[in-house]
């Protein structure tokens, strides 16, 4: 892509999302999480290849759907996203107010009468302060630019919302705040893909998740399993829990490849303590992980 070469930023990402679900997608920077989250709006760069499918309930496929039709029915409609980047993709030269409002109109039934009153309960949905409503994006801390984009994003009432690290800027208070209202968007009827580095966030309120490393889904799993005793199978997904200040605070050593030139075999293997001959062939998803040598074992050190 960029200067002529090519990026893998996505491989073999296989899942499902179902209604009433939450899925946390984790995963190191660069890993891919938002080239995922593009393909799933239709926003992928003019010159990005893809291949397989991103299919929604009914049918249609994300990948393959045209422009106009993702623009007309999907994105907002049926796809919302909180973006990673919210100063991004709000409108410089529009207050807040009338951002919030513009989509009230577009996306819901609301009387006329009623939309400045809907759009105030948007922004108090996502924590955002009344009193900045009358404010222009650049008039706005990250933190508020954030709320602003989640008050955006929960307005259509999507039934798949993707939430690209929703609580980058906000403290502790704020963050879980902010995902327990995506989390009562999901409720019976609408799924959440939330994107995250925060595995506090993604404990809080996933039912799944799934680790993403140098491009590949590596493991997926129910939310209690992951976090719970039984902790994660994949050594790469293990290595991240126990790096939080909470567990051991040890970092996974070493870096990740360059998406650029992935390794043939298992990306993970050059910091894998488990590593050896198999590694050389890519492991599939099996049982869970994308792991020659999975743990089996619970964690050493459960949580205190
Ligand atoms: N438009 C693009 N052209 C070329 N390469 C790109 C483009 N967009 C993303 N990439 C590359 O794809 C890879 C994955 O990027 P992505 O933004 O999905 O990572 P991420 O997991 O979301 O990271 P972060 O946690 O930092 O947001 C990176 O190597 C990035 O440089
Ligand atoms: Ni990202």
């Amino acid at each position: 892509m960029r200067g002529g070469s090519h990026v893998s930023a996505v491989t073999d990402a296989t899942f499902d999302l179902a209604a009433g679900e939450c899925l946390a997608l984790v995963g190191e920077s660069g890993c891919g999480k938002s080239v995922l989250a593009s393909a799933l709006l239709g926003l992928l760069p003019e010159n990005a290849e893809t291949a397989g499918s991103a299919l929604l309930g009914d049918g249609t496929d994300l990948l393959t759907a045209d422009e106009r039709a993702l623009a007309r029915t999907v994105r907002g409609r049926r796809v919302g996203l909180v973006p990673q980047s919210p100063a991004a993709h709000l409108t410089p030269v529009r207050t807040v107010r009338s951002q919030l409002e513009e989509t009230v109109r577009e996306l819901t039934g609301v009387r006329r009468a009623d939309v400045r009153a809907a759009a105030e309960a948007a922004a108090a949905r996502a924590a955002f302060p009344a009193g900045h409503l009358d404010r222009y994006p650049h008039e706005l801390s990250g933190g508020l630019a954030q709320r602003a984009a989640t008050a955006l994003a929960l307005i259509g009432d999507a039934p798949l919302l993707l939430a690209d690290e929703p609580t980058t800027g906000l403290d502790r208070d704020l963050v879980d705040r902010t995902v327990d209202e995506l989390r009562r968007h999901v409720g019976d009827d609408r799924a959440l893909l939330l994107i995250t580095h925060d595995l506090a966030a993604a404990e809080r309120i996933a039912d799944r998740v799934a680790v993403m490393y140098a491009s590949r889904v590596v493991e997926i799993a129910d939310a209690p399993d992951f976090f719970g005793a039984r902790g994660p199978r994949h050594p790469y997904a293990r290595g991240l829990l126990s790096a939080l200040p909470e567990r051991e605070f040890a970092p996974v050593p070493g870096l990740p490849p360059e998406l650029s030139a992935l390794p043939a075999g298992c990306a993970f293997a050059a910091r894998c303590e488990r590593a050896d001959e198999a590694c050389g062939a890519v492991p599939a998803l099996s049982g869970g992980a994308a792991c020659h040598h999975p743990h089996v074992d619970v964690l050493e050190a459960p949580r205190a």
